[in-house]
């Protein structure tokens, strides 16, 4: 059994067929890519595997119980961790604090708010933080922190929960190349310590073609490819799906297998 199995979800506003009848399905511990040209389809199937959107039709299985539809926290209730676009922390706190309130909130403790986040389970706090290496800088304020290691931050918070599927939309947008490598590549390894599937939306073709174990290609709503990076690259539909997109989708500009 998929830890995520998607099958034939459509989705459409007004006459916009956002998606059309798509199916993929994920692996616990697989990183898996969904690209596409802008207006593609990817955040609208996105939402509808986090719950932020139902599906007209199909349906989305999670360990094969059918999650179609449920609300955003009783599918975060379920085992989906979600990380944003904007990375999402309170900028007014230290980086543990930040990682108790993601614990309280885990805790369903969440109301007793302030000041009870201070002590509630520190060591576990900041073992999540050594999982992405900013143990050294638990004490900090998050606002004076670099952008990726905010990034990292929210992914520890993310972690707070146990979750089986991390969902992550555009993880490294405004990030600088090197760090966007960086943090997938510590994402990566936390999945495969953590049998934890990851599903995320990237325009940064350095990033999906050396992070992700497999690629799925939306375009106009509709699943065009779905394989291996290898694969991907090599699929003329998908070469012509990106020209005259402004989006790069070169041999030359990527890395090689
Ligand atoms: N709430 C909405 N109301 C109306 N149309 C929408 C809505 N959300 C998305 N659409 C339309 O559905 C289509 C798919 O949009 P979606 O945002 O899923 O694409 P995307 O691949 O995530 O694009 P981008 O890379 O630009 O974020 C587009 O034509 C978009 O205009």
């Amino acid at each position: 059994m998929s830890l995520l199995q998607v099958e034939n979800i459509s989705k459409s506003f007004g006459g916009v067929k956002a998606v059309q009848s798509v199916s993929f399905a994920l692996q616990p511990g697989e990183l898996l890519a969904l690209i596409g040209p802008n207006g593609a389809g990817k955040s609208t199937t996105f939402n509808m595997v986090g719950g932020q959107l139902a599906p007209d039709s199909g349906q989305v299985l999670l360990n094969g119980k059918n999650i179609t539809g449920l609300p955003p926290r009783a599918i975060w209730r379920l085992g989906v961790g979600r990380t944003f676009q904007i990375a999402q922390t309170f900028a007014s706190l230290t980086v543990i604090e930040n990682v108790q309130m993601a614990l309280l909130s885990a805790d369903r403790m969440i109301f007793h708010w302030w000041p009870r986040a201070a002590s509630h389970r520190r060591d576990h706090a900041l073992a999540l933080l050594s999982q992405v290496n900013m143990q050294a800088q638990a004490y900090r304020s998050c606002s004076d922190l670099a952008y990726g290691d905010v990034k990292r931050v929210e992914l520890a918070m993310a972690l707070a929960h146990d979750p089986q599927l991390l969902l992550m939309d555009e993880p490294t947008a405004g990030m600088a190349p090197g760090e966007r490598v960086a943090l997938m590549e510590l994402t990566r390894r936390i999945a495969q310590e953590r049998r934890m599937g990851v599903l995320f939306t990237e325009h940064s073709m350095d990033v999906v073609f050396g992070q992700a174990d497999r690629v799925a290609v939306l375009v106009r709503g509709k699943l065009l490819a779905e394989g291996t990076p290898q694969t991907i690259r090599d699929d003329a539909r998908v070469q012509q799906a990106y020209l005259g997109t402004g989006l790069v989708l070169e041999k030359h500009d990527l890395p090689s297998p």
